[in-house]
């Protein structure tokens, strides 16, 4: 081979090699955009399932960093965060979906609790009022040792029926939630000991109160745990269901393929029922970037 030969080998090689590069960095910077793109750009395009996310998931993430982000996904209303951080997150353009109240484990059941489930009731629904949120959240509490089953059901009956009139004058729903007792694994993926954990107790005590201000809180992981056939439950009780959550079973993480309800179909049928308030996100994200996890959910209920 001649010596000019072999240049010319080494310059046409140098400059294929060059071209490869050149395509190796286009391709790269492509890729980059598209992901770029994809994660400044909503997640929800449809925007017939009202979605809001629920604060504590996302702890120690503060409260306007997150409203950020929902904004950003098309998320329309965030909950459970302080109500400190409301005035901050409603600025931004986001709605309040549901006010927290007494918690979970104190509740009606017992009515050594009763002035303080009042109190924070009546608060609840002031600062609901004044934030423009649809509903307040309420729970049974936890079994008590002498408490049976018809005691309970008339202790929270009576509790709910002394706040009850103030949450219709003021237009607001006081939301009953029915929680899972059966993971004992994880101090928020399920509680032992909590009376309303059957879906049906929770339908009869909405029943009951007969109240358009008084609905169920249908937790789509909680049922599943406890009663399963989410589709059907829904199709029935959803004159009484006034808010949802969402969250993949088991283990309360990511709704993705790992866990086993169908969002998706799960949310055609919600629609289905002709629901137009909210159903809030919250799961407990696993991975390492539980924005990214948030965006997923967001799409995959966007039916
Ligand atoms: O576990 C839940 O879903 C609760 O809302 C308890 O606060």
């Amino acid at each position: 081979m001649s010596l000019s030969r072999r240049n010319l080998l080494a310059a046409g090689g140098a400059a294929l090699a060059a071209v490869a590069t050149r395509q190796t960095v286009s391709r790269a910077e492509d890729v980059a955009k598209e992901t770029a793109a994809r994660d400044s750009s909503p997640a929800i395009t449809k925007g017939r399932i009202h979605q809001s996310v629920m604060g504590w998931c996302f702890k120690p993430m503060p409260s306007i960093e997150l409203a950020k982000h929902c904004k950003a996904i098309g998320i329309e209303a965030i909950e459970g965060i302080p109500a400190s951080d409301y005035p901050a997150v409603t600025k931004l353009g986001l709605k309040i979906s549901l006010v927290g109240s007494h918690g979970f484990q104190a509740g009606p059941l017992d009515p050594e609790n009763h002035a303080m489930n009042e109190a924070k009731l009546r608060e609840a629904i002031d600062t609901a009022v004044k934030f423009g949120a649809p509903s307040v959240i309420t729970f049974t509490g936890m079994r008590k040792t002498g408490i049976d089953d018809r005691q309970a059901t008339k202790n929270c009956l009576d509790l709910w029926k002394r706040v009850l009139p103030y949450a219709e004058a003021n237009d607001i729903t006081l939301v009953l939630e029915h929680l899972n007792s059966r993971d004992d694994t994880h101090p928020m993926k399920g509680h032992p000991g909590y009376w309303g954990d059957d879906v049906e107790l929770c339908v009869d005590l909405v029943k009951q109160l007969d109240s358009p201000r008084f609905k169920l809180l249908f937790d789509i992981y909680h049922v599943q745990i406890m009663n399963g056939d989410i589709i059907r439950r829904i199709r029935e009780y959803h004159p009484l269901i006034g808010h949802y959550h969402t969250a993949g079973a088991p283990g309360r993480g990511e709704l993705n393929d790992d866990q086993e309800i169908n969002y998706p179909a799960v949310m055609r049928a919600i629609l289905e029922t002709g629901y137009s308030q909210y159903v809030a996100q919250e799961f407990i994200p696993t991975s390492n970037d539980p924005i990214a996890s948030l965006r997923e959910a967001a799409r995959v209920c966007d039916v």
